[in-house]
């Protein structure tokens, strides 16, 4: 290793951009590669997910890592985001795995979700129409033949819209995607007697893959004739996860709510505060970056959609605000007491709440948080 001393830093640099150039090489190679796969997924039907085949390869490049020398955390890394790009590159033609749903309706398919969805069923083969505001003239004719009508509308309007549905074909599919199932799926069956099935989507309209994504599905009426609609999902690398819709709703009260009220209130404490975001983001820890991340792409999302989904589940969750706000002020009133012992109490009770995870948690977000880091614009 001669090498190292005798070379200057220009000429190491000049090495490091071969090094990096054959890296852009090998990932072109490995991009048609997986495209090829992909072709033959199409043809097979085969889900684009092939989990046990990732354990697999990751498993022996990390042995071949640490035979080398190299970090396996770091080839794991590389490989995972190697494996991202595949499913980008994969879905831009997917297999179909139920034909007989065409000719799919979105409805309120001019929406987010409705065009995130109304893309990936025509890049699954099948056809679909959308109907929004701009065709309702039309409504009659667009839905006349159509085997699967997902309704993809804003939660406060969800129960006009179906139930100003005409009739459709018995043997037609109606589905929805609302954040809450209990109250939409009652006003699907009631609206229609063929296949009823509630959908949740685990996920917004701006994922780049629908691999790994989770979809809660509810049961509403002819399970067997919906199973068509859960295989395509399969395909597109989704996990459903079947649950009641009260439970889905309770669950969802803790998940959503929290998550979206914590958020609104913390964006609104910082813009009362007198540090504009440059300069609290020029002193932020990576874990500090991450949640200004977090809170600040709230944001960006519409007023009115998040407006509508807290109004829509006030009455439901307002015992859990209520708690919510009693932990909180309980909190503050062991600070302004100098109560230790109260504090750590508290520590410890949540601490037994995440159990082991804690520490799971713990090692799985450093990875998180260094990719916060690396996000970070400095300078
Ligand atoms: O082997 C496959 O099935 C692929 O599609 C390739 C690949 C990869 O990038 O290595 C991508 C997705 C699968 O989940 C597994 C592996």
């Amino acid at each position: 290793m001669g090498m190292r001393e005798e070379l200057s830093l220009d000429e190491l640099r000049a090495h490091i951009d071969t090094c990096d150039s054959e890296l852009v090489s090998l990932l072109a190679k490995r991009r048609l590669l997986t495209e090829q796969v992909g072709k033959i997924k199409q043809q097979n039907g085969a889900p684009l997910h092939a989990p046990e085949r990732e354990a697999e390869l990751i498993a022996a490049r990390r042995q071949q890592a640490q035979d080398k020398g190299v970090n396996p955390e770091l080839v794991e890394d590389i490989l995972r985001r190697m494996m991202r790009e595949a499913y980008e590159n994969q879905q831009s033609e997917l297999a179909c795995a139920a034909p007989e749903l065409s000719p799919i309706v979105i409805v309120g398919g001019e929406g987010a979700m409705g065009q995130l969805f109304a893309k990936q069923f025509k890049r699954s083969g099948y056809d679909v129409k959308v109907l929004d505001k701009a065709q309702q003239s039309n409504a009659l004719e667009i839905l006349k033949d159509a085997k699967l009508v997902l309704v993809s509308v804003p939660i406060n309007t969800l129960e006009e819209v179906v139930s100003s549905l005409p009739e459709l074909r018995p043997d037609c599919i109606l589905a929805d995607i609302t954040s809450v199932k209990q109250k939409p799926l009652n006003s699907l069956l009631q609206k229609h007697q063929g296949p009823v099935i509630g959908l949740h989507p685990m996920f917004g309209p701006d994922i780049s893959h629908w691999v790994k994504q989770t979809v809660v599905a509810c049961e509403g009426r002819m399970p067997e004739q919906c199973q068509g609609l859960l295989d395509q999902l399969k395909i597109w690398g989704c996990y459903i996860a079947p649950m009641e819709a009260k439970k889905h709703d309770q669950a969802m009260q803790i998940i959503q709510v929290m998550r979206h009220l914590t958020t609104f209130v913390y964006g609104q404490f910082l813009a009362r505060q007198c540090h504009t975001l440059e300069e609290l983001r020029g002193c932020s820890s990576p874990i500090y970056q991450l949640e200004l991340m977090m809170v600040g792409r709230l944001f960006a999302q519409s007023p009115e959609l998040y407006a509508d989904i807290m109004l829509a589940q006030f009455e439901d969750v307002e015992g859990l605000l209520a708690s919510y706000q009693d932990t909180f002020a309980q909190t503050l009133t062991s600070l302004k007491n100098q109560d230790k012992s109260e504090l750590i109490k508290g520590f410890d009770m949540a601490k037994t709440y995440f159990s082991d995870s804690a520490h799971s948690f713990l090692a799985q977000s450093r990875g998180i948080l260094n990719k916060a880091n690396d996000a970070k614009v400095l300078g």
